[in-house]
Order: C-alpha cells, then sequence, then structure tokens
C-alpha cells in the first residue's frame, strides 16, 4: 500500500505557518504532491524566499510524509514567490512591494540600513532595488561601489546600476561631485515620480527607497505618488532621535503607511579584552565617559561588555508605545563604517560578523512583515 495524495496532503496541513497561523495547504503554498512507487515529490511555495524558517518548514514535511504507510524516499522542493501588493499601480507596476526607509534624524545610518537590508534580501535569491532620493546625501553610489552616469534605453529610460545583486538609483550618478545643489519641494517631488516611473526597474520583489532624513515633502511625495507597501525606521537609541521618529510616525499615520517595524542602529559598543594569565573571575574596570564598568573575566581570561554610547531602549519604548516591532539592534562598529566607506557593505566585506548576521535576521523578519501584511485579507478555509 503506498500513501496517496490526499494523506500526504492531511499530512502536510499539519504544518503551520508560524507568521501566518494558517497551515500551508490552505495557504496555497503545495504548488505539487507526486507519488510513484512509494517516492514522494513535494513543492512548497513560500511567500519570500527571505523566509527564516525555511529549513525547519521542509524537515517536519519530509518527517511528516516519510511516516506515511509505505513511503521509501521524500523529496521536499522549497521555492517562493513574493506576493504583490494588492493595489494596482500605474507607477512601477512589475514592483511587488515599495518600502521606505525613514529617519526622523541624520546620519543615524538610514542608508547603511537601507543598503544592507537590500543585499541581504537579494542574496536569499529575491530580486531587489534600491532608490536613492536622500537629495542632501545621496550615499548609496558610494556605499555600493558604484558611479558615472547611468546608461539609457532607447526609449529614455534610465537603466538602473546594479552590484551586489541590487539594482540602483541614485541622485547621485545625475550630479557632478561637490557642486551644491538647492533642492525645493516641487524638486524632489518630481525626482521621486521620475525615479519610480523613468527608471527600467523591470520586476523587482522589493524597492527600497532610501528618503532625505526628516518628516517633510519627501516622504509625503512618496505616499502621494505610489501606494507603499509600509515604511522602516531607522533610529539611535537616543532620546533626540527617537524623538524626531516619533514625528515621522506621526507623519506616516497621517498619510496611511503602516510602519513596517523600526532598526535601532549604533545601539552599543562592544568592548572585548584579555587579560594575559587570568583566570575567571578577575574584576577589570573600565573608563567610559559614561562612568565606570565593572566587568569579571572568564576561565580564559576574556571579558565582554557593551558600552551603550547612544543610551538604550528608545526604539523598543516606540514600538511599545506604536504598536510595531523592533527589527533588530545594530552595534556601533568601525566595520560597519568600513563597509560604507569602501564600497562592500558589510554583508558582503565580513558576512561573519555579527552586524551582517544581525542585518540578515532584520531582512528576514522585514520579509515575514510583508508576508503577513500581503495576507492579512486572505479568507480563512476550514
Ligand atoms: N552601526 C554602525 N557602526 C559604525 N558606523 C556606522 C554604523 N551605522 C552607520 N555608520 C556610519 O555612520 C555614518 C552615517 O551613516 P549613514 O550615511 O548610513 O546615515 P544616514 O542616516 O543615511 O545619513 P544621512 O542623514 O546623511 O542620509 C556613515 O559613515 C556610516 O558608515
Amino acid at each position: 500500500m503506498t500513501a496517496t495524495k490526499d494523506q500526504i496532503l492531511a499530512e502536510l496541513a499539519k504544518i503551520i505557518d508560524p507568521d501566518l497561523g494558517r497551515d500551508i495547504v490552505s495557504l496555497g503554498f503545495i504548488t505539487k504532491v507526486a507519488e510513484c512507487d512509494g517516492i514522494v515529490g513535494v513543492t512548497i511555495n513560500l511567500t519570500t524566499p527571505a523566509c527564516p524558517v525555511k529549513d525547519q518548514m521542509k524537515a517536519k514535511a519530509e518527517d511528516l510524509i516519510r511516516a506515511l504507510p509505505g513511503v521509501k524516499q521524500v523529496n521536499v522542493e522549497m521555492t517562493a514567490e513574493v506576493r504583490g501588493q494588492k493595489e494596482t499601480r500605474p507607477i512601477a507596476p512589475e514592483v511587488k512591494h515599495i518600502i521606505a526607509v525613514s529617519s526622523g534624524k541624520g546620519g543615524v545610518g538610514k542608508s547603511t540600513a537601507t543598503i544592507n537590508l537590500a543585499v541581504a534580501l537579494a542574496q536569499t535569491g529575491a530580486k531587489v532595488g534600491i532608490v536613492d532620493c536622500d537629495v542632501y546625501g545621496p550615499d548609496v553610489p558610494m556605499m555600493m561601489g558604484l558611479k558615472g552616469e547611468p546608461q539609457t534605453t532607447p526609449d529614455r529610460k534610465l537603466i538602473p546600476k546594479e552590484r551586489h545583486g541590487v539594482k540602483t538609483m541614485s541622485i547621485g550618478y545625475l550630479l557632478a561631485d561637490e557642486k551644491p545643489v538647492v533642492w525645493r519641494g516641487p524638486m524632489v517631488h518630481k525626482l521621486i515620480e521620475q525615479f519610480l516611473s523613468d527608471v527600467e526597474w523591470g520586476q523587482l520583489d522589493y524597492l527600497l527607497v532610501d528618503m532625505p532624513p526628516g518628516t517633510g515633502d519627501a516622504q509625503l511625495s512618496l505616499a502621494q505618488i505610489v501606494p507603499l507597501t509600509g515604511a522602516v525606521l531607522v533610529t539611535t537609541p537616543q532620546a533626540v532621535s527617537t524623538f524626531d521618529v516619533g514625528k515621522a510616525i506621526g507623519m506616516f499615520a497621517q498619510v496611511g503607511v503602516e510602519i513596517l517595524g523600526i532598526v535601532e542602529n549604533m545601539a552599543g559598543y562592544a568592548v572585548e579584552g584579555r587579560i594575559e594569565g587570568a583566570g575567571a573571575g578577575q574584576k577589570v574596570s573600565i573608563r567610559t565617559g559614561l562612568g565606570n564598568l565593572e566587568v569579571a573575566t572568564d576561565a580564559e581570561g576574556i571579558f565582554r561588555t557593551v558600552v551603550d554610547v547612544f543610551g538604550s531602549g528608545g526604539a523598543q519604548a516606540l514600538a511599545d508605545k506604536h504598536g510595531f516591532p523592533v527589527l533588530g539592534r545594530i552595534p556601533l562598529n568601525p566595520i560597519v563604517r568600513l563597509g560604507g566607506d569602501g564600497g562592500d557593505p558589510v554583508i558582503i566585506a565580513d558576512p561573519d560578523a555579527l552586524e551582517a548576521r544581525i542585518f540578515r535576521e532584520i531582512a528576514g523578519k522585514l520579509a515575514q512583515r510583508v508576508a503577513v501584511r500581503e495576507f492579512s485579507e486572505l479568507p480563512i478555509l476550514q
């Protein structure tokens, strides 16, 4: 006796997508079930290639099907297809999700976050682009190691410049170096419109928009020009930055843009050292400028602590107040800056670094949030 398709589907229906809270059969994730002489082939099509529980789901499906009578071999293939926005959008219709990356205050690491998240999403297999609308400091070209004027198609559309698997368009490609430009509101509006409609983006799963800092015209323009999937906020932990982000939250609420989550950057500086010959428990006093920190060595004489240079807990407080998640906290570390300055973001230059790992986790959480938003209006199948 061999397992029937119905039996296989009944087993797969025991797998619940943790974010959507429903089983993967009723969600329509099973795109293929085949059985022949005890060999079972199944394809599970997830909502994003960046799904953090992909491997667990695959293992669970294999275990469940293997336990059915007559099954000798199981092949579970995991695929992914980012489901698009429900709104039909005349501008950039081939782009499934447009996500603003915004900060209340300048210099908090908005461009750094945009680039590392975009590369992290692309590394999972998603099609990703970045629009750099930060007219006051278009850092994307330098941080992505790209420069020069973009080429155009025969119908005069700009061709995005591509590196690390991410398509980019930046005002920085179009401005002569060092030449100051005074940007007025209508000019910024026009630029955003052009970057969305006159650039040959092709099919994209996620287009991240690096916004100018602040809560001004640019954010309003973007929300008016295209329906956004949502916004990601970047802040440093201290009160003045989180205060400015509070204003950004109010502005996005006014124009009906959902906050997908907040990234706390420069969240503590990791201090680590070793005292030659010391065993466990030797006390070390570290002078930090925020007072002395007392730590103790471990068995190898190593001590570690985090200095909260910019304070702590600001993002969590905002998240608790407004009901969106903290997507992650990136420590302050020169390797993040060096990656940005050198054109190879830390996620490429130092993929095993803690900061790179955190950026990958944040990208996974962001993709999940987008998928949940997309599925939130699905009818419940019984
Ligand atoms: N976690 C970090 N650790 C160390 N340096 C960082 C970190 N995050 C960002 N930086 C550095 O801080 C500087 C400002 O970052 P970035 O340009 O990303 O900020 P921004 O918010 O986009 O700024 P702007 O307001 O100019 O657009 C850059 O030199 C960047 O490399």
